[in-house]
């Protein structure tokens, strides 16, 4: 039973492919048609925008899907994370222009419902937007539980006139302080905020690219495998990015001294050279303990060959969680 894939189009693109080609051995995308073959062809692909891809997922037009966990809870879809890709990493946060002095969004709703000034903020998340400033402490003192007023270009929702959350369609760090007073948006080095002048008030939320699944497709046993064959490559690659694998010669004389501290994923493959009195050593080991290891390796051992996995496969743990 083929299953549909959906994979994001814009930021999170470059790093979706690199991925993909990890995962499997031929990737092919059809310019401009916006869809991607894969050597297997019981995967069909096709790139969406992320904003989408987390509604698509839930109704079942596609089983599966990657998009950034923050759009999976600002369109609040009924979906199943299978996988955190451990991309994408940004902070969804509150920013204010550099001359103002709150200490942070529920200082600044206080001082505006003192002054009975209306508080604009500009977002593309809506809902999430929304949802923080009502939980904030003046919020509820000033404005009990009224919702923001949100205001798009085709409806308005939301009772309370005097905080207002504004679609934003981009370029959201240009418009303080002269169409509204903060703003909510997505921050990965803060080059983008420190330009326009703008620092971080209030962190809301942090965020990656995630493999999602439709529930009902987890249910149906045909789809089920083909969905875990995914999760099974995409999860192999993921680790894979975070390891070495490393290959050493060692004589007999510093074989136990080497083992006793030498990280593995179980434990090191020992093996005899053909000359007597020298072993070979295989062990995969976490990229941030190499360089902590050399001066080590380089006092006890020799030869050393140092490869990038293309893949790990905890084949063991992933069919654990197939069956559950
Ligand atoms: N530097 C970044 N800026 C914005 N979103 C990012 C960034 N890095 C990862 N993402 C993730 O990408 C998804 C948004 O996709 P994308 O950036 O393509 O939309 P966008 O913000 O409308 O930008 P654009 O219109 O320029 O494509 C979100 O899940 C977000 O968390
Ligand atoms: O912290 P930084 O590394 O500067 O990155 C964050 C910026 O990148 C994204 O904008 P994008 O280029 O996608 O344009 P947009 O504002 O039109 O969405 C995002 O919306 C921020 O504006």
């Amino acid at each position: 039973m083929p299953v549909k894939f959906a994979i994001p189009k814009g930021s999170l693109e470059d790093a979706t492919f690199k991925l993909l080609e990890r995962s499997w051995t031929r990737v092919n995308r059809k310019s401009r048609t916006y869809r991607v073959f894969l050597d297997d062809p019981q995967i069909i692909v096709k790139m969406l925008r992320p904003q989408e891809i987390p509604t698509l997922v839930a109704e079942g037009l596609y089983d599966v899907g990657i998009t950034g966990k923050d759009w999976v809870g600002e369109t609040r879809a009924d979906v199943e994370p299978l996988l955190d890709l451990e991309y994408g990493r940004i902070k969804l946060v509150v920013a204010f222009p550099d001359n103002y002095r709150y200490k942070d969004l529920d200082a600044m709703i206080a001082d505006y419902a003192k002054k009975k000034k209306t508080l604009r903020i500009s977002s593309e998340y809506l809902i999430t937007a929304s949802n923080y400033i009502k939980q904030t402490k003046s919020y509820k003192k000033y404005h009990g539980s009224r919702d923001p007023l949100i205001v798009t270009p085709w409806v308005r929702i939301g009772s309370n006139q005097k905080v207002q959350v504004h679609l934003s369609f981009g370029a959201t760090e240009a418009k303080p302080p002269e169409d509204v007073d903060a703003i909510m948006d997505v921050t990965e080095t803060g080059t983008t905020l420190k330009q326009n002048k703008l620092h971080i008030a209030d962190k809301v939320l942090e965020s990656s690219a995630h493999l999602i699944a439709n529930k009902d497709s987890l249910k149906d046993p045909a789809k089920r495998g083909k969905i875990y064959d995914i999760v099974t490559l995409m999860r192999g690659a993921v680790r894979g990015r975070k390891h070495l694998h490393i290959y050493l010669n060692v004589s007999e004389a510093n074989l136990k001294k080497l083992l006793k501290t030498m990280p593995s994923l179980k434990r090191p493959t020992v093996s005899p050279l053909s000359e007597e009195g020298w072993y070979g050593v295989n062990t995969v080991i976490l990229k941030t303990d190499y360089h902590k290891l050399i001066p080590k390796l380089r006092k006890l051992a020799q030869g050393l060959v140092v490869h990038e996995p293309r893949q790990i496969l905890e084949l063991e743990e992933i069919k654990r969680d197939e069956e559950n």
